[in-house]
């Protein structure tokens, strides 16, 4: 049967489309998502096509029930660091967001504009550098602690997505600075050193929002590790057939994201998609699927994803604070927070466990954590 336009149903069989052939010819371009954007395609490849139930339901912000805008939560920092006149308010605040959404934005964090703008337009540089000088740092290897490449998971998912993402793995190892492209080199140094200062604080506040010491999840390892992630999500042609970021949680501790102005990130929330509407200077955090794992599901991992958009490029930097990488590591719901009406739901489980699962699927959306559930 012939195969028509660009649809999910073309799925690589027919005798004109050979799926695999078009994914490495792609890949091997080191072009990305950008290549295709610059060289000005009008319909998008095949293998950016997302099933339409999968892009359904999620253009706009959601109303709640008085017609309101419904947003993640704003949490101002201002007077939040130790022996502040709000920490206890702050961190009880930051609990109950992460109970209830799993997402929050924070304002008054204490991190320059000057050095946000900087990392944004940073990230922009890279991304924008001749194919030649930016081919350089593009690679699969996982092992690599500068790479650059379009879906990292390119070879495992069925759908990919409308993004390129440069991976900066800043500690436990510090990072030679010469290994850094020159494009971004100083701005992601300076974000860095402020973005894993305020991870410091946001662990103490999470540690006492469990009632926990606020050095608590410091001395479990839960922010050793940083990687730094640019991503530059191109102008799309076809904005209503891909996405920027298929739905998924994030297999870390917890997440700082820096969004530009564009827009995009949606979380799931109550079974219906929410708008993260960007906030000047506002920095926006989650919690990953460790933390919630240790929390014994008291704090939430929430699935989230980016739209393609026909405005762009969108620009963003994720800052995944992850432990340190020591593959026998063991991961549990912390004792303290147990009690009998508290019954643990997850196994303890070793770090590389952990990881492979995540390596092994990609970005796919379901709930991965599911795996380490006890059974009851
Ligand atoms: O770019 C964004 O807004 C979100 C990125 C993200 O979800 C991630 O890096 O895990
Ligand atoms: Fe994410």
């Amino acid at each position: 049967m012939a195969e028509v336009g660009n649809g999910y149903n073309s799925t690589g069989t027919g005798l004109e489309y050979d799926r695999d052939k078009e994914v490495k010819a792609f890949d091997e371009t080191k072009r990305g998502v950008k290549g295709l954007a610059d060289a000005g395609v009008t319909k998008i490849p095949r293998f950016f096509v997302e099933p339409p139930e999968v892009i359904a339901g999620g253009w706009s912000s959601r109303d709640d029930e008085a017609g309101a805008r419904l947003d993640i939560p704003i949490i101002d920092l201002g007077g939040a660091g130790k022996g502040g006149n709000r920490r206890e308010e702050v961190a009880r605040r930051i609990g109950w967001a992460c109970e209830t959404w799993g997402f929050f934005q924070v304002v008054n964090h204490g991190i320059e504009q000057r050095v946000l703008d900087g990392m944004i337009e940073g990230g922009r540089r890279f991304h924008e550098l001749t194919d030649e000088e930016k081919m350089r740092f593009y690679s699969r290897d996982s092992k690599a602690k500068v790479r650059f490449n379009s879906n990292f998971d390119l070879y495992k998912v069925q759908t990919a997505n409308w993004r390129d993402t440069l991976f900066l793995d800043m500690a436990p190892e510090p990072l030679d600075p010469h290994v850094m492209p020159l494009a971004c080199r100083e701005e992601a140094i300076e974000y860095w050193k402020n973005v894993s200062a305020l991870g410091n604080t946001l662990l103490e506040l999470f540690s006492e929002a469990l009632g926990l010491q606020s050095t608590y999840l410091q001395n479990m390892g839960c922010g050793e590790g940083q990687a730094l992630l640019p991503h530059y999500y191109p102008a799309c042609p076809e904005p209503d057939l891909t996405l920027g970021a298929s739905k998924h949680s994030d297999p870390d501790f917890f997440t700082i994201l820096l969004q530009d102005h564009i827009g995009g990130l949606q979380v799931l929330h109550q079974g219906q998609w929410v708008n993260v509407t960007p906030v000047n200077g506002a920095l926006v955090v989650n919690i990953g699927d460790l933390l919630q794992l240790v929390s014994n599901g008291r704090f939430k991992s929430v699935e989230h994803r980016v739209t393609a958009s026909a405005v762009g490029p969108r620009i963003s930097i994720a800052c995944f604070f992850i432990s340190n990488r020591s593959p026998f590591r063991v991961y549990g719901p912390i004792k303290e927070l147990l009690s009998e009406d508290n019954p643990p739901i997850y196994k303890d489980v070793r770090l590389h466990e952990f990881l492979s699962h995540y390596n092994a699927k990609g970005l796919d959306g379901r709930l991965a954590l599911d795996k380490f559930k006890l059974w009851y």
